[in-house]
């Protein structure tokens, strides 16, 4: 397996770290299916764009688009054109060198002689192109399709790898809809494809700042001592959205917040939190210590499980001073549908280092602004000194990584004002990614084509941390759809707020955790 990693090593002055980030790409060509969709439009393919402009990508790439809709390789290269325009990114030269390189190839999913063309098409491409036989083909299909493609690919021969050459599969998220609906699609893949040809995209995951978590936990000697039961509180993971439902509403009102944000992104953002240092930076070792984690996720009460989540819909309030409708008045959404589109989950891992330490997941919908962070609480003082001296409350250490909009690492801690009188205050030490790098950055799609070009599956999913986190996730989702009562604890909630008062209840420092604190005030 190819090394995707960049290399931190050391400059000839001795000291100053350099980042040597240049790839070594092998030729390839990617096949998106659904490449009439608004995935391939607004996500993939400006990502692909991008890597092409900057020089990521080698001489040797193709990309072959296919979907039912009735297009020829001049239409698609126009189509593809347009949603560049749109992303902002357009550069007349660079398109120019790509446009050559992309096809298109009429498919129906299900019918057998469109994967027997579309094989041919790819063995003129490798002879043409060089493209050596390494094929990516990406689900940017309703997930639906997924087991009809992969099982079409399988039974055209195209998912052999041959020799030196890869045949890899991309599946974007939901990855079932349930434990039961994960395995049986899981099945369907691994009759074509092996695990390691499998790619399963979690985008949080290729967010720089998640990506930095593990390094700030890991290659620092000082913070693994105090990452335990002893000394946190709590832990924090925030992903709030002020976007609504958008045109996705018939996917998202079967989905809900629960499929839609937590079996993934938010599972993801709790396991780098809470794992065990792994061995190595290897992408298996690390999923195991995830999956480690997961399998001590302590079940839900099955008697009580309302008193460790709530979950909300918004109605109708204020964005950005703009009225905006409530979830049941936007379009394609059931006007009584109980769909969540907040959540909040009190988790606990019943392992030696985190026994009784409460884990708040929260994510929703139309919420007041756009926010993802994870917040570390720590313990009080066991003994304050100085509370016969100073009137002022200590305020507990937090350790903020923020990954939107500030993506930044934020430690606050008490610190004496600059008075005559012992006069106290919080105070914040700060690091930007910003201010430490401020070269351009690899998107999160570019970087995760970027590693299943390269082969690279630390920052995928693997099968067995899906299926932990549907064991855990399924019994609630079972719980709330079959609950005759799920109205009642359906909690409304205007949008342009910060989710449900019950949420408060729950987890009453969450307040505090949305609003992060700086020197200057509050962000
Ligand atoms: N859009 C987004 O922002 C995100 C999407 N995803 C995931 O990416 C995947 C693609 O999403 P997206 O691009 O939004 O999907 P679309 O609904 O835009 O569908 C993509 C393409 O699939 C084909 N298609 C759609 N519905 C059907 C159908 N019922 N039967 C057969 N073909 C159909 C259409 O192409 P044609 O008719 O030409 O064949 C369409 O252009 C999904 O799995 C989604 O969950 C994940 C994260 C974000
Ligand atoms: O996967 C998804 O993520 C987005 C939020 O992603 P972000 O990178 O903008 O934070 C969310 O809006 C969408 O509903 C969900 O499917």
């Amino acid at each position: 397996m190819a090394d995707a990693h960049v290399n931190l090593t050391t400059n000839d002055a001795g000291g100053t770290p350099t980042c040597d980030s240049r790839l070594n790409l092998p030729p390839c060509a990617i096949v998106i299916f659904g490449a009439s969709g608004d995935l391939t439009a607004r996500k993939l393919f400006p990502a692909l764009f991008s890597l092409h402009r900057s020089g990521h990508f080698p001489e040797s790439f193709v990309i072959l688009g296919c979907s039912r809709s009735e297009l020829d390789d001049d239409q698609f290269r126009a189509r593809m054109r347009e949603a560049v325009e749109r992303s902002g990114d357009f550069e007349r030269q660079a398109w120019e060198t790509m446009a050559p390189r992309l096809y298109y190839q009429q498919v129906s999913y299900e019918d057998a002689a469109g994967y027997a063309a579309l094989a041919a098409r790819l063995d003129d491409i490798d002879r043409v192109q060089g493209t050596r036989g390494n094929r990516l083909f990406y689900l940017a299909v309703p997930p639906t399709l997924y087991e009809t493609i992969a099982a079409c690919l399988g039974e055209t021969g195209l998912a052999v790898e041959h020799g030196e050459s890869f045949s890899r599969i991309v599946v974007e998220k939901p990855f079932g809809h349930d434990l039961r609906s994960a395995q049986a699609l899981d099945a369907i893949l691994h009759r074509s494809f092996g695990e390691p040809q499998v790619f399963r995209i979690d985008h949080y995951l290729a967010k720089e700042t998640v990506q930095n978590i593990l390094m700030f936990r890991f290659a620092n000697a000082i913070f693994e001592p105090v990452w335990n039961r002893n000394h946190i509180d709590y832990i924090s993971v925030i992903a709030a959205e002020n976007l609504g439902v958008e045109h996705r509403a018939g996917y998202y009102d079967k989905a809900g917040v629960l499929r839609d944000m937590f079996q993934n992104h938010m599972m993801q953002l709790l396991a780098l939190a809470a794992m065990d240092a792994p061995t190595c930076f290897h992408a298996d070792r690390v999923r195991d210590e995830k999956v480690r984690l997961y399998r001590g996720l302590k079940p839900f009460e099955v008697a009580d499980e309302f008193k460790d989540l709530v979950l909300g819909q918004y109605g109708p309030g204020m964005i950005d001073g703009k009225h905006v409708v409530a979830y049941r008045d936007e379009k394609g959404v059931d006007p009584r549908s109980l769909t969540p589109t907040f959540a909040m989950i009190r988790a606990f891992v019943d392992n030696w280092r985190w026994k009784g330490v409460p884990f708040f997941l929260t994510s929703g919908k139309r919420l007041a602004r756009k926010a993802s962070r994870i917040v570390v609480q720590f313990k009080d003082v066991p003994h304050s000194m100085l509370h016969e001296v100073a009137q002022e409350r200590l305020e507990a250490n937090q350790l903020v990584f923020g990954i939107y909009p500030d993506e930044v690492i934020h430690m606050s801690f008490m610190a004496k004002l600059p008075a005559p009188r012992l006069c106290l205050r919080p105070v914040v030490m700060h690091y930007g990614f910003d201010d430490a790098e401020p070269g351009p950055r690899l998107e999160a799609y570019e970087k995760v084509l970027l590693d299943c070009i390269l082969g690279d599956h630390m920052l995928f999913w693997r099968q067995d941390g899906v299926e932990q986190t549907w064991g855990f996730l399924t019994p609630i989702l079972e719980m709330c759809e079959t609950c005759g009562e799920l109205e009642r604890h359906l909690h409304s909630y205007p949008a342009g707020s910060w989710g449900p008062e019950r949420a408060v209840a729950l987890h009453p420092g969450f307040a505090r955790d949305v609003s992060m604190k700086t020197s200057e005030g509050e962000a």
